[in-house]
């Protein structure tokens, strides 16, 4: 695991934007893997504008999202299908018939989970997953107590999660879905790179246990552990639980050219 220490939420931003416009270059028909959430909307800031300035380009690429609720109607506006499309795709030039993610509307939902691992795979795999990683350690919507070979799949949000959330919902807890749909933690191990994103205090014990805790479904993101090409990008409030920050700061300075993530 890597990890980039970043004065500000815009560093953060960047350095994560550099990591798929690097992909981008050398891999212009990449899958991408897109994620919900406040963490990633710098991300997809910096991308639009560098879209704009023709540094980058989405036109060959696909996308697929990680998660989405169950039983939102298709006009709601926090359906994670709208707000994708919303912070993201229709900033960019990507194809929308290229932006997967799974139907939480679908009469059989775990048809729709088990379609959606076959369109994955159908593709070869997700190149580079974007993450966020929720206070109480979950990536996508694998709360705690996940199984960590979890494939796409249907959950119960926990209570934090919801609570969480329900500033997108005009701070309404009832009106948060109990449900959703989630890309298993199994799943999300297989993209072949994957850059995490956590700013504010809030994030910092989960960073911490997902970085340097010990293995367990009770932080699932301490699963990203297991793979061999994670960047953690953060900003200082989000590391300041980490016990080797300074160890992470002076690796990242002495970075070797040939290291480039
Ligand atoms: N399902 C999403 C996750 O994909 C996201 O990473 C996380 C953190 O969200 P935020 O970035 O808004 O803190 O929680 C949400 O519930």
């Amino acid at each position: 695991m890597e990890v980039a220490i970043e004065g500000s939420p815009q560093q953060v931003a960047s350095l994560a934007a550099d990591a798929i416009e690097n992909l981008l270059t050398s891999r212009p028909d990449a899958v991408l893997g897109l994620a919900t959430g406040s963490s990633p909307i710098g991300i997809y800031d910096e991308l639009s504008r560098r879209v704009a300035a023709e540094r980058v380009s989405f036109k060959g690429a696909s996308a697929f999202t990680l998660d989405e609720y169950v039983g939102l109607p298709a006009n709601h506006p926090q359906r994670y299908r709208t707000v994708i499309e919303q912070v993201f795709t229709r900033k960019v030039d990507i194809d929308p018939s290229r932006v997967h993610g799974p139907d939480g509307n679908a009469a059989d939902l775990e048809a729709a989970c088990a379609a959606y691992e076959k369109a994955i795979r159908g593709i070869g795999g997700i190149d580079l997953q974007i993450l966020g990683i929720g206070t109480d350690g979950h990536i996508a919507f694998n709360e705690p107590s996940s199984s960590l070979g979890s494939r796409t799949r249907i959950k119960t949000l926990t209570q934090q999660t919801r609570l969480d959330n329900s500033r997108f919902f005009g701070d309404h807890l009832d009106a948060v879905p109990t449900h959703c749909l989630t890309q298993g933690v199994g799943t999300i191990l297989e993209a072949r790179q994957i850059v995490v994103v956590a700013t504010g205090r809030a994030k910092a014990e989960a960073v911490h246990q997902a970085v340097e805790g010990p293995v367990s479904a009770m932080w699932p993101a301490s699963a990203l552990q297991f793979h061999p090409r994670v960047l953690v990008v953060l900003d200082s409030a989000a590391a300041s639980r980490l016990q080797l920050a300074d160890y992470y700061r002076d690796v990242w300075r002495h970075k070797p050219t040939w290291q480039a993530f």
